[in-house]
């Protein structure tokens, strides 16, 4: 039977439910345990003071739904009472929250425990797959999401719940293995002396890869965002640019290979992040999954764990309304990170 760890009890409803990303901040409510969660329209982090303005201006002043309690997800390590984000000006102080917005329960969790949460129970329609391997087993999960960083995060399922561990995966290292590697290296940019994952698999990791390509080649680099490069490559515009998304999409397979065999990820290997859905037709491309399924001794396992690219346009705040609804269904750590009125 599912059971509450902690024995916290539920938040109580409404509920708002946010994903605070570096530019953007999405909001929603869930009334009651059956209703569909009332969104509202994503706000841009820096057209706001403080986060308590924009959840005041862009959700209570919208409706007449007053919420009792909150649960937000938020990019950067959760200590204390004021929660500084990462990428962004806003501070997050749930007393505060308390006693300026009608709150009585406010529970903060880490942006890459959302999408853990979402992965437990994404409809086919809200995820697209990579490879033909079959889903047929509930078993632990990880999500792995490159964006303006690398986000990692395992599901582990034991005892009949889900439990998210987010974790610091992005900064593991990445090491060269083929002969193109060994000359893509030592051209890409490091952080003190080191190429960690984050370094190539996210937004600036793109442009890294393609600028040690155009290094690589004695070539002079034209492209000037990782949109530019994604967007040239996907076209087939551009020799170098098709060599730097088809490099990411490999060293994006090699990593997710080692999380999922870290976390026995025989439940299926996630993809979201702002990159991934940009770049889908690049990840159905063999290399993809031929790094993902390049792990000797274990090549016959890899092979049979499924992978997917989430395409569930909110698939954080999916994840925190499913957790809202059945906390029992997972393993959430609150202690330290949940104030009550
Ligand atoms: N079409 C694209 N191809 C490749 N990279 C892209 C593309 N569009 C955006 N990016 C890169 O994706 C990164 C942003 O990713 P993402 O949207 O996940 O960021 P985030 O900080 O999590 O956002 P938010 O603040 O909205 O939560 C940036 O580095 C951006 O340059």
């Amino acid at each position: 039977m599912p059971r509450n760890f902690d024995n916290d009890p539920p938040l109580p409803f409404p509920i708002l439910i946010g994903d605070i990303g570096g530019t953007n901040a999405r909001f929603s409510i869930l009334v009651d345990v059956y209703a569909e969660p009332r969104e509202f329209p994503i706000v841009q982090t820096a057209a706001f003071k403080t986060i308590d303005d924009a959840i005041q201006q862009s959700v209570l002043d919208k409706t007449s739904i007053q919420p009792r309690s909150a649960i937000l997800a938020i990019a950067g390590p959760i200590n204390g009472d004021e929660i500084p984000l990462t990428n962004c000006h806003w501070v997050v102080r749930p007393r505060h929250m308390i006693a300026n917005l009608g709150l009585e329960d406010v529970l903060v969790v880490n942006d890459f425990e959302a999408q853990a949460l979402a992965i437990a129970s994404l409809a086919d329609e809200h995820r697209e797959q990579i490879g033909s391997a079959a889903d047929t087993l509930l078993a632990s999960r990880v999500v792995l999401g490159p964006g303006t960083g690398l986000g990692v995060a395992g599901l582990v399922h034991a005892q009949h719940t889900w439990f998210p561990v987010p974790g610091e995966g992005g900064h593991v290292d990445i090491g060269p293995r083929t002969e193109r590697d060994f000359e893509i290296f030592p051209h890409l940019d490091k952080i003190e002396d080191r190429v960690s994952a984050e370094e190539v698999l996210s937004g600036r990791g793109l442009l890294n890869i393609y600028h040690a390509v155009c290094k690589a080649d004695g070539k002079k680099p034209k492209l000037k965002t990782p949109a530019d490069v994604s967007t040239a490559a996907l076209s087939g515009d551009d020799d170098l640019a098709v060599e730097a998304v088809s490099l990411f999409a490999t060293y994006l397979g090699r990593v997710a290979g080692d999380v999922a065999l870290i976390f026995m990820a025989r439940g299926g290997v996630y993809l979201s992040g702002g990159i991934s859905q940009k770049i889908i037709p690049a990840l159905h491309k063999p290399e993809f999954r031929a790094a993902f399924e390049d792990k000797a001794p274990h090549t016959q396992l890899m092979r049979s764990i499924p992978t997917y690219v989430v395409t569930h346009p909110l698939a954080a705040l999916a994840g925190l309304a499913a957790y809202a609804r059945t906390p029992s269904s997972f393993g959430l750590a609150t202690e330290g990170r949940r104030w009550r009125h």
